[in-house]
């Protein structure tokens, strides 16, 4: 099947991270949009980043909030500041205007000035005209104005100017220094909001922690312990802290002490190298076969993900191309083989093990249908033989040497599997290949023959990893980003693992200690093929194990059966497949590709693959009658050609959010963890949702949703409630 037929953009070619800083989405509003809400949002535009009209009033727009990082740095925003500013003078007219008697709604009623630089702002001073008739001798008719000046604008202001007969009053932004503090930032006035809101009026901030002027933590404490006692309404708080704030948050609870911390979750770094570590006591496989631990990733606080194989017997590795898959069944394999397990590998896409034929321990790559048939088969009859042990009482399981199986991508095996049986099946053979009954019942019971499987597959295809079969492997990683189907049989959950970010090569979901899934950096395998001189190379030798325990294998093709009445012969059947014999390499050279006896060492590989050679023309550098040589491909592309025309098989996708439907409208209450949105409108990058949407307890009226993007960048954007929002929701069958 030919690479790269999609125009999906590679893992690993991040984007430019949170750039440009982007306006909020305008969104095209109901028409059912209550003037009642207005007043109420527009408390929301202090930090309000885009707009939607109000109905009734054309001029007037509900402002979105947009709060973002960058992969751990500030995602700026910017936009049409003057706007913004515009639009929040028109929210605290519409707050004033039942104190100042107006009736009709004129800019020119209220006046901001002397903007901070900060964004949008904050005007230092404001104008305010009122009609004559305004009850402005009423002794609290000014503490309410500034009332509503600082709930609007989340700042304190201050009566600086009344001028009665002019019916103005001038109003002035409390500095800093007049208020001896440091005016908090936007988003930390949000989380206070919305911790209060959730905890109760026992809530208090005892520490806040900035780094600049972004919100890093804040540490609460509180008298509400009866009600945080729940689990489900602990989980809620986080979940509605992390959705109204920029960035991805989370709380780590004290409950004795009466005390929360909410802190930004730590940004998972983009490559991390599988550190060179030998490990101990590898001399005899029975005594530490218990202790073998196999790290394979980090999770966001820098903790070893390990899978301990004496316990959880069995691994599944899902992702599509280029998520890093075969680079972590790589780092699997290069630390068993350092424990001095034997390892026998599966290798579908024949390439991707190629090149462990020679790595110490690895005792058999089976890269032809055939070879993975017999594998298979021999893997199953050593179960059934250790099994057999056991009953005769002439073995037990702490007898057993371990042995691990790699079946690497899992699908295409069992694709090309089917395909080859149809051929070579005869009369009186099943109707379905043996082979997969065999991997059925290695998965069920193999843990106790001490055989491990490390089955990797693109997709954790329902028909054949459904139920019972899944269940069999209690250790999962999903390398990159997963659709809410693939979240669901690998995770049971169908928000798991569907936000992570598409241009994180190795990013992935995996079990974590406690059997929950959590987000991890899987560890980097160096270039097997690395030069000589660098750095990977060096890292390579130090991970290669020091001794090859397990002498290589070949497994003998069977041969055709000579009819002895002179007829033709009869081709191997299946059976003859699956039961070939297998030797020694050292002692079968002429079936040995490394032993240069079966001539793959005499080729100039250079020469070979090019394209004059694959067109069967010589060149003057080699002169000389060249054939075409047998491209084994063409068959597969000729049936996936086939397949097209039927429409079926492979379709050109030029859109490169593959796996996503076209644009819908949906309210922005209805979004769901996994669709994708666009923060700027029409900009065509679009973020993924990452928490179930919240109302904004900052912010009544307002919808905020929490989002990441490709790139690991995330935010979140607080909409108008009642706001349709442009939608591409995972494809039912991605
Ligand atoms: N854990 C990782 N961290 C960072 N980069 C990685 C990681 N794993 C792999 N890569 C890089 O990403 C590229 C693709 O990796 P890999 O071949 O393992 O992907 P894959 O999912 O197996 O894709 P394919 O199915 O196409 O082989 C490699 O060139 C490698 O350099």
């Amino acid at each position: 099947m030919p690479a790269a037929r999609t125009l999906q953009r590679r893992p690993g070619t991040p984007r430019p991270p949170a750039a440009p800083p982007a306006p909020a989405a305008k969104v095209p509003s109901r028409p059912t949009t209550h003037l009642r809400d207005a007043g109420l949002l527009a408390a929301a535009g202090v930090a309000g980043f885009g707009a939607a009209p109000l109905v009734g009033y054309p001029g007037l727009e509900v402002p979105s909030l947009l709060l973002g990082l960058g992969g751990g740095a500030a995602l700026a925003v910017t936009g049409q500041r003057t706007k913004l500013r515009r639009e929040l003078e028109d929210k605290v007219l519409e707050a004033l205007a039942p104190l100042l008697g107006v009736r009709h709604l004129d800019r020119r009623i209220v006046k901001m000035t002397k903007w901070t630089n900060r964004w949008p702002g904050l005007p230092a001073k404001v104008r305010i005209h009122y009609a004559p008739g305004a009850p402005d001798s009423d002794p609290m008719w000014k503490s309410e104005i500034l009332a509503v000046l600082d709930s609007r604008m989340l700042a304190r202001y201050e009566v600086a100017r009344h001028e009665p007969r002019r019916c103005t009053l001038w109003l002035t932004l409390v500095t800093k220094e007049q208020t001896e503090g440091k005016e908090p930032p936007y988003s930390q006035v949000r989380a206070e909001r919305a911790i209060t809101e959730l905890i109760g009026p026992t809530a208090k901030v005892t520490d806040v922690e900035l780094d600049g002027e972004e919100l890093c933590s804040l540490t609460v404490t509180h008298q509400a312990g009866a009600k945080l006692a729940a689990s489900g309404y602990r989980n809620r708080i986080e979940r509605v802290i992390s959705t109204m704030m920029p960035g991805r948050w989370r709380a780590v609870w004290d409950l004795e002490g009466d005390e929360v911390r909410f802190e930004v979750r730590p940004t998972l770094p983009s490559s991390v190298w599988l550190p060179p570590r030998a490990p101990e006591d590898t001399e005899d496989l029975l005594r530490n076969y218990r202790q073998v631990k196999i790290p394979c990733a980090i999770d966001e606080d820098g903790r070893e993900i390990l899978w301990y194989p004496a316990r959880v017997p069995q691994a599944m590795l899902t992702g599509g191309t280029g998520t890093g898959k075969t680079s972590t069944a790589h780092v699997l394999l290069g630390q068993f083989t350092q424990y001095g397990w034997p390892a026998w590998v599966l290798d579908a896409k024949r390439v991707e093990f190629l090149d462990f034929r020679t790595w110490p321990n690895v005792q058999i790559v089976a890269g032809s249908i055939p070879q993975q048939v017999a594998l298979i088969r021999r893997v199953w009859e050593l179960m059934e033989y250790r099994y057999q042990l056991i009953e005769e009482g002439k073995a037990t399981v702490n007898d057993f040497e371990p042995l691990v199986v790699f079946l690497d991508e899992f699908a295409e095996f069992r694709s090309n599997l089917f395909e080859w049986y149809a051929q070579i099946k005869v009369k009186g053979d099943p109707t379905k290949p043996p082979t997969l009954a065999e991997v059925a019942s290695l998965a069920r019971k193999a843990r106790t023959a001490r055989i491990h499987l490390v089955l990797s597959t693109q997709r954790p295809d329902a028909e054949f990893l459904g139920g019972e079969m899944r269940d069999n492997f209690g250790f999962r990683i999903s390398m990159g980003r997963l659709s809410p189907q693939g979240a669901m049989m690998m995770w049971e959950n169908p928000a798991v693992g569907v936000s992570l970010p598409r241009a994180r090569t190795g990013r992935a979901t995996a079990t974590h200690e406690d059997g929950k899934p959590v987000e991890v950096q899987c560890y980097r395998f160096p270039d097997i093929n690395a030069d000589e001189d660098s750095e990977e190379r060096q890292l390579l030798e130090s991970i290669r194990p020091a001794e090859a325990r397990w002498p290589r294998l070949v497994i003998v093709p069977p041969e055709a059966q000579v009819d002895l009445d002179g007829g033709e012969p009869t081709p191997p059947t299946f059976r003859d497949y699956a039961r070939a014999v297998w030797d020694l390499a050292e002692n079968r050279p002429d079936l040995d590709p490394l032993s240069g006896a079966a001539g793959e060492d005499a080729v100039d590989g250079r020469e070979l693959s090019s394209t004059m050679a694959s067109l069967g023309i010589s060149t003057s550098d080699h002169p000389g009658p060249c054939s075409r040589p047998h491209l084994r491909l063409v068959d597969a592309l000729e049936q996936d050609a086939a397949e097209t025309e039927q429409g079926g098989g492979l379709t050109w996708d030029l859109d490169e959010y593959v796996g996503y439907a076209p644009p819908v409208s949906c309210a922005a209450r209805d979004l769901v963890v996994g669709d994708l949105i666009q923060i700027e409108d029409g900009a065509g990058e679009w973020v993924v949702v990452d928490e179930p949407p919240e109302e904004d307890l900052a912010a009544p009226g307002m919808i905020a949703v929490s989002w990441r993007g490709d790139g690991d960048e995330s935010g979140s954007i607080s909409l108008p409630d009642d706001n349709y929002i442009e939608v591409r929701r995972p494809e039912e069958d991605a």
